[in-house]
């Protein structure tokens, strides 16, 4: 028997793999040398003081900066939710929705806009702009593309429990549970832990 037969998942090429990355910014030295594999099924918590490269490793994850040296490589998709997520004040709340699924490619419906909205609590607010939003309200309204349709297999969330209360944190670590049930895979930043059921896999940054 082979051993890919024996642990599933080196059958498949990991979802995210960092290679030696390097990173400074501002002349200090955020990370050097990490080698990262992320499977299906991992959830992997990122951890450090403040300032110690949690975000600029996210965006690094995410294409959206270069490291200094080194190399990512993201199998297929990824759902990216910033620390502030860039939301527009003028759209409603149903039109942000759908207008970010579209820019990323996966165009929904109203009904499944709509449906997403509801287990963060939003459906009575899918028409009302964003600029009305409470700070938990907006990080709601970024979080609820956790729950289109077609997700991505990676998810890459920076500090997604900022400004959620006791129950939308429960929810939201219901959720990542099941995407990782189902074979999907996290990178999340957070200060505090989450309730999470699945073992969780740790990073911590700056300790070099
Ligand atoms: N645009 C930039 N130019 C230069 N340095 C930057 C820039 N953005 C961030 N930095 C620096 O990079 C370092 C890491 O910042 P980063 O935002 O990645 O930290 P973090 O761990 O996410 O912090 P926090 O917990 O406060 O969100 C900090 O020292 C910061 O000053």
């Amino acid at each position: 028997m082979s051993l890919a037969a024996v642990v599933p998942h080196l059958a498949r090429p990991p979802a995210l793999l960092l290679q030696q990355l390097v990173q400074s910014r501002g002349g200090r030295l955020l990370f050097d040398g990490l080698d990262l594999a992320l499977h299906a099924g991992d959830l992997l918590w990122v951890q450090g003081r403040n300032g110690a490269g949690k975000t600029s490793l996210l965006r690094l994850i995410c294409g959206l900066s270069a490291p200094t040296a080194g190399r990512v490589h993201v199998e297929q998709g990824l759902l990216y939710i910033a620390h502030k997520p860039g939301l527009k004040d003028h759209l409603t709340v149903l039109e942000q929705l759908r207008s970010s699924a579209a820019v990323a490619g996966r165009a929904c419906s109203e009904a499944e806009a709509l449906a997403a909205l509801a287990p963060v609590g939003l459906v009575d607010a899918a028409e009302q702009r964003q600029a009305r939003l409470s700070e938990g309200q907006r990080r709601r309204a970024a979080l609820a593309q956790l729950w289109l349709p077609q997700v991505p297999p990676l998810w890459v969330l920076d500090e997604p429990l900022a400004a959620l209360d006791t129950r939308m944190v429960e929810r939201l670590a219901q959720r990542l549970d099941r995407h990782a049930d189902e074979g999907g895979c996290a990178v999340f930043t957070s200060h505090q832990p989450l309730p999470l059921r699945r073992a969780t896999r740790s990073l911590r940054l700056g300790e070099h």
